[in-house]
């Protein structure tokens, strides 16, 4: 279906973007949804790719105190039309998307609402990521955007300290999980209801929540894409820059670097060709870094 034949919807579509986390691992003195890529505030990008869908009806963010003055000036200045409420989160991703959740329960969301909660630190979700999680929402009560795996995951146990390989699942059912994920507004909130009366509940994504603890409830998988890259680290900058630079189109010989390297890999391309070239790529980042 293209996208002008995506159907109406007939309930609120939320998009909720988390922007209220502190970064410790990129630079804790300089909040990184802030940070400029491609002359652009990251928070804004990934607010952008919301308030731009027109299957999109309302946005909220989430910040934190040290990024609220900030973030409030830019949607102030930028007018995002869809932005509904900037609410304060808390100390964990976890608690971050309760307290949206919570603003949504006391705007009376009704609960079929569709809600796609989102990293502000992924400014490069593709338009198809996030019209796939709107849509398996019509036939799932959860969905979550991933990426196919192309390394083979070990998952591990620990033994006296050393990590212990204890199963190898088949490859073909092995994804990273990526954001927006989504879900009918009653089954997240049913999810974290349970899951906040779990003292060891400290999940790094939502979709954990609902395998967790709402068990019978399918997640399906909507296709991500390797450009919706989560910024990290600084040494996530460069590739950041090339993909914001293909996106504003400039004809630069980094933009063309990611144009050719970053989409996904067409499958007649052979594997370990694709593999080098992605290789070389992340090492001319890193090597930027110096
Ligand atoms: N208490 C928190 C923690 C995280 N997040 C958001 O969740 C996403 C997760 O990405 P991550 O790289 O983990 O961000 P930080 O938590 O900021 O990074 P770090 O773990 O290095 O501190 C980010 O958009 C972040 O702003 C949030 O809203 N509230
Ligand atoms: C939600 C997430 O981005 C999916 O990849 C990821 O789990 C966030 O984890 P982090 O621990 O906050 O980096």
């Amino acid at each position: 279906m293209s996208q002008r034949e995506h159907a109406p919807q007939s309930v609120p579509v939320v998009a909720v973007v988390l922007a209220a986390g502190f970064g410790t691992r990129f630079d804790p003195d300089n909040p990184k949804q802030l940070v400029s890529v491609g002359g652009k505030p990251i928070v804004c990008w990934s607010i952008e790719a919301f308030d731009s869908n027109p299957r999109v009806s309302d946005v909220i963010v989430v910040v934190n105190p040290a990024v609220r003055d900030a973030v409030e000036r830019l949607v102030d200045r930028a007018g995002y039309p869809k932005v509904r409420m900037i609410v304060d989160g808390g100390r964990e991703r976890v608690d971050s998307t309760m307290a949206a959740l919570d603003a949504l329960a006391a705007a009376g969301i009704p609960a079929d609402a569709k809600i796609l909660i989102h990293d502000s630190v992924r400014p490069f979700v593709e338009r198809e990521s996030v019209d796939g999680c709107i849509d398996a929402l019509d036939e799932f009560d959860a969905a979550t955007v991933a990426l196919a795996s192309t390394d083979t995951i070990l998952l591990t146990q620990d033994r006296d300290g050393r990590e212990i390989v204890s199963r190898v699942p088949d490859r073909p059912h092995t994804f990273r999980a990526q954001t927006p994920q989504a879900f009918r507004f009653a089954t997240i909130r049913r999810a974290y209801e349970r899951a906040a009366v779990d003292p060891s509940f400290h999940p790094t994504d939502d979709t954990r929540v609902v395998v967790d603890y709402l068990p019978a409830t399918p997640v399906a998988v909507v296709a991500g894409s390797e450009s919706n890259l989560k910024i990290t680290t600084l040494a996530d900058m460069p590739l950041a820059e090339r993909i914001a630079a293909a996106r504003l189109g400039e004809p630069t010989a980094a933009a063309t670097t990611a144009a050719t390297a970053v989409p996904a890999v067409p499958s007649d391309m052979a594997k370990e060709e694709a593999r080098a070239r992605m290789h070389a790529m992340l090492a001319q980042a890193a090597a930027q870094l110096h």
